[in-house]
């Protein structure tokens, strides 16, 4: 390479001060960097003085972007010691802030494909300009309408592609270069967006029906064309459209819908986690979802696959559960229900007083679950009297708050142990400290999905999957037990975000064993965990 511009400027390759005399002699960088060469621990060192210094989260978020956008090694580097530290502020919450002010704070594309309903017949050019000769081998694409719990983004979505990314390599190993973060500019219903001059996207109404489901499947043919090993990983799509699209694509091609089938994956996990502690049986539990969208109705899905896989037959299965939207507890006879919701419904002859079923305290006056679960956008809404009437009828109640970011979580970890005397077993979708109550500390897990999708899609891609499938899920599921000592006092239901390298590795190991036991690996491909390892990529220059 003879070209100063192409090495220090390519964010796969770049050094920056650790190129050796040597390289700098082959690539002709010197008299181009201060004459001292570091070692990578020395940049990494000097980099998090640096973040340490900033003000802010967002501050420290633009920061490590920066390093992010000019050398991805030194970047994955630092994240990887200091795992705990970064997630909050690289990812959500911090992530949510980016993509609200991302025409404001714009400065790179950071490599993503910004795909336009407006320029339809350029998605292939789009998706091959910005691979750059890359070899992809994973996508993740939002069309931004259901950016966790702040709704519409229109295309500063393409954040939270990206965000998702950077997990992925940081939690699994996922090689950098081959990873492409996508956005679908289908326009926006967004009216502060549409107001705002320095808004950077498509500038008019959400298109939707056939001419959107028709962008969808020119963006899908178009990318498993030029990546026809690909995963395509579906993030934060509107309630009418994820569930969809996921159906329509499942059997025939590499895809995941993290909102549905991530969220569904962690929420089962943490409510294992949780009934090893209590010693109790999942087929004893009565579940609430309040919140009845993509998450909520995903994560029902999984709870009655486990309990179908525990014996149970689909029509008693289905009494385990009860869904809480807007209109309160979801009856056959509501009106405007989800074809997912559909599943989940419940009689009016089960309740004297079906009518008055609208608010969740009455709900859960009248079904006292033993499980609890919010994706409802709602903040608060988990209310000391709704925790404590719960807390009445169930010994060790599981309550997951999920609603991101922060300002929309459903409860406090801190209150929902004080109002129920430190026995909830409680997960909160944004990170939490640990809680004292009464002389003990409780560690709250992490019901993020950010904690299983890296393995998950990490092990289908390290065996060339055809596809995911539920027992690949069930799964990885599972694979989360036992790595948290449920037997000390305060125990929390989620392994820590600090191990969450180790059990990324657990479970893309299992993921890609489900896949080779079903026929559904590459053929050639036999042993998992070599072919897990093989895969990894580990932040090193080369
Ligand atoms: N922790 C995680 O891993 C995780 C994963 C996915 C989603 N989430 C969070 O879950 C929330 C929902 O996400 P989604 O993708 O399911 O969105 P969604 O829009 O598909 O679903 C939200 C649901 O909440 C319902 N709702 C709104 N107001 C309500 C109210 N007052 N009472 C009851 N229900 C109400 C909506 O009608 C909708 O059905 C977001 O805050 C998101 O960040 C968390
Ligand atoms: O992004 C997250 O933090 C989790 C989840 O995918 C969400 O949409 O809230
Ligand atoms: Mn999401």
């Amino acid at each position: 390479m003879n070209n100063v511009q192409s090495i220090l400027n390519d964010p796969f390759k770049n050094k920056g001060t650790a190129f050796t005399a040597d390289e700098r002699k082959t690539y002709n960088l010197i008299g181009t960097l201060p004459p001292r060469v570091q070692t990578l621990s020395e940049q990494v060192k000097q980099a998090y003085n640096q973040f340490k210094s900033k003000d802010s989260a967002l501050e420290q978020r633009l920061f490590l972007m920066n390093i992010f956008n000019t050398n991805r090694t030194l970047f994955f580097a630092l994240m990887d010691q200091h795992i705990t530290e970064f997630m909050p502020v690289v990812y959500d919450p911090t992530i949510a802030d980016s993509i609200e002010q991302y025409g404001q704070l714009f400065t790179d594309p950071q490599a993503a494909a910004f795909l336009s309903i407006d320029d339809p017949e350029h998605v292939k050019e789009s998706l091959a300009n910005a691979a750059g000769g890359r070899d992809i081998r994973l996508v993740v694409v939002t069309d931004s309408q259901g950016i966790l719990g702040i709704g519409d983004w229109g295309v500063n979505g393409v954040d939270i592609a990206v965000g998702k990314l950077m997990v992925y390599t940081a939690a699994a190993g996922v090689d950098p270069a081959q990873v492409l973060p996508v956005v679908l500019d289908v326009g926006t219903d967004n009216q502060q967006l549409l107001d705002d001059p320095e808004y950077l996207g498509n500038r008019h109404a959400r298109v939707q029906g056939q001419t959107y489901l028709d962008f969808v499947e020119q963006f899908v043919s178009a990318a498993s064309g030029l990546f026809p090993e690909a995963l395509l990983h579906f993030e934060d799509f509107g309630r009418d459209n994820a569930a969809v699209l996921l159906e329509k694509y499942q059997d025939q091609k590499l895809i995941f819908n993290d909102d549905i089938q991530g969220t569904g994956i962690i929420s089962l996990a943490g409510v294992l986690g949780a009934l090893n502690i209590s010693g109790e049986k999942i087929t004893d539990q009565k579940f609430l979802t309040f919140g009845a969208g993509t998450a909520g109705v995903g994560i029902a899905s999984m709870l009655y696959d486990e309990l179908i896989r525990e014996g149970l037959s689909p029509a008693e299965a289905k009494k385990h559960f009860y869904l809480v939207d807007k209109q309160g507890l979801l009856f056959d006879d509501t009106p405007a229900l989800t074809p997912g919701q559909k599943k989940f419904t419940r009689s009016r002859t089960e309740f004297a007083d079906s009518a008055n079923l609208t608010d969740l305290f009455a709900v859960v006056q009248a079904v006292h679950p033993t499980v609890m679960i919010g994706t409802s956008t709602q903040p608060g809404a988990f209310t000391k009297e709704v925790v404590q009437e719960m807390a009445a009828h169930t010994p060790r109640p599981i309550i997951f708050p999920l609603s991101n970011p922060t300002k929309l979580a459903e409860a406090k970890a801190q209150d929902l142990l004080n109002w129920t005397k430190g026995q909830a077993l409680v997960a909160t979708g944004i990170p939490a400290g640990s809680v004292e109550y009464n002389g003990v500390s409780y560690d709250i897990g992490q019901a993020n999905n950010a904690l299983v999708y890296p393995g998950v899609g990490f092990g289908a891609m390290a065996v060339g999957a055809r596809v995911i499938n539920e027992k690949m899920l069930a799964q990885a599921s599972h694979a989360l037990g036992g790595i948290v000592d449920s037997t000390q006092p305060g125990a929390a239901v989620l392994p820590p975000v600090s191990k969450l390298a180790a059990f990324s590795i657990t479970v893309a190991e299992v993921v890609a064993q489900s896949a080779i036991d079903q026929g559904l690996a590459k053929p050639g491909i036999t042993d998992a965990k070599k072919a897990v390892k093989a895969a990894k990529w580990v932040p090193e220059y080369k």
